[in-house]
């Protein structure tokens, strides 16, 4: 599942010890396993295999350029949300043409920046924003390519944050009013209908949220075509979980058998927007124990990552593992793992069983490639983390570290003061 693995009581990051890392480059730091990148991408193409499909990676969930031409450089494409993921997209080298783009408040800026680079689609959340890309292309006499997100208000069954297919949320187009914002669509001189698009939440670990919310969109697509409106692109979003503490998740070869029976005889191209299920296991964040507290009520281990480098935990109460980067044969303790920032809710795990450890010691926080430096922030102004990848017994700075000036850079000091 991944490269992370004990060899004599050391952890490595596939053939790295990890100290060796962590000595030269400090911490807190971000390390990604190029094998594990690489597996978990491939593992979704041969899932799909010979049915045209397309993986467009979820930019939000790691977005450093290194991981992104990896993917690129495997035929894979890019879901993005904004223009800033565009322009990384485009820059690593992934072809317009295998770009999506979602997302509800798409600003002009950023609509003209998309069709003047020709993605592959718009992933049209509202009937405002459908008008609004039809103005935009008929003002830069272009022709718009879009998909409705359908929201099928089907219930994922995860974190109440991270799951967006019901109706009390604010993506996607419901399901009812599908086919009249269709029709619209149709009508609209500057909008090409080339799709259809949905994604239900994130972090899902049953395969049957994923085949009902489909075969409703699979009716749909089939009253569309009744209607001499074609899809070509069916668009069935992220969302494949991974496993963090004791989840067993679907595979994507599990999530491809259970979806492509119904897939059958039609003349679609699927898309596929993983995140999590590609890069969550293939990173770990190291940081440094800095001192051990006992409060009153509990234990405290301080360390030098906080909640600005791995926002999870306080954001959602996720849990991460968190393992020594070299074992002992100390006594567990329990312990809140906290970091340096003034606030109470930065700990990276709470109440948890961990093995002794000393000051200076490095502790791994585990399953953290996904939305961990993508969340992560200067909060407290502090510096951004370095991120590295590993492959085999090669490694590389994949991220520089933040220095103090990288922070106030673009700070301006207004004259009056
Ligand atoms: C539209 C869309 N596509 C793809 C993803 C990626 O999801 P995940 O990281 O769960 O695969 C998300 C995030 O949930 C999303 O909002
Ligand atoms: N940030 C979330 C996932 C959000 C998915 C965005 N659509 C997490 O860390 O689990």
């Amino acid at each position: 599942m991944h490269l992370f693995e004990y060899k004599n009581r050391e952890l490595y990051a596939e053939d790295v010890p990890v100290r060796k890392i962590v000595r030269e480059f400090g911490t807190p730091i971000y390390i990604y396993s190029y094998n594990t990148l690489l597996n978990h991408f491939k593992a979704y193409e041969s899932a799909f295999g010979n049915f045209p499909h397309i993986i467009c990676f979820a930019l939000k969930a790691n977005s450093n350029a290194a991981i992104i031409k990896l993917f690129a450089k495997n035929g894979g494409g890019a879901d993005v949300v904004s223009g800033g993921e565009l322009f990384r997209a485009l820059k690593a080298g992934i072809p317009a043409k295998k770009i999506v783009y979602a997302g509800v408040g798409k600003t002009e800026e950023e609509i003209i920046y998309a069709l003047k680079n020709k993605i592959l689609m718009f992933n049209v959340e509202s009937e405002d924003e459908l008008r609004e890309i039809d103005r935009i292309a008929a003002k830069t006499k272009t022709i718009a390519p879009i998909a409705l997100r359908i929201n099928p208000d089907i219930d994922p069954e995860t974190h109440p944050y991270i799951s967006t297919g019901l109706k009390k949320h604010k993506f996607g187009i419901p399901i009812e009013n599908a086919l009249e914002y269709y029709k619209l669509a149709n009508n609209l001189k500057h909008i090409e209908i080339v799709g259809i698009h949905k994604h239900i939440g994130s972090q899902l670990t049953k395969v049957s949220p994923f085949v009902d919310a489909l075969k409703r969109i699979l009716i749909l697509v089939d009253e569309l075509t009744r209607q001499g409106i074609r899809i070509s692109y069916l668009d069935i979003g992220g969302g494949l979980g991974i496993t963090y503490k004791d989840e067993v998740p679907p595979n994507p070869s599990q999530l491809a058998k259970n979806i492509l029976p119904l897939l059958k005889d039609r003349k679609l191209t699927i898309v596929l927007e993983p995140g999590r299920s590609i890069v969550g296991n293939a990173g770990i964040l190291v940081t440094k124990t800095l001192y051990l507290k006992e409060g009153q009520e509990k234990t405290f281990v301080i360390v030098d990552a906080g909640m600005n480098d791995l926002m999870r935990p306080t954001l959602y109460g996720a849990y991460h593992h968190i393992q020594p980067v070299v074992k002992n044969k100390r006594d567990k303790i329990i312990a809140d793992i906290v970091g340096p920032i003034c606030e109470s809710g930065d700990f990276l795990a709470k109440d948890r069983e961990i093995q002794k450890v000393k000051n200076g010691e490095y502790l791994a926080v585990m399953s953290a490639g996904a939305y961990g430096f993508a969340m992560s922030s200067n909060y407290n102004s502090r510096p951004k983390a370095a991120e590295v990848m590993v492959k085999g017994k090669k490694y590389e700075l994949i991220r520089k570290r933040e220095t103090f000036n990288d922070i106030i850079r673009g700070e301006i000091i207004p004259g009056f003061i």
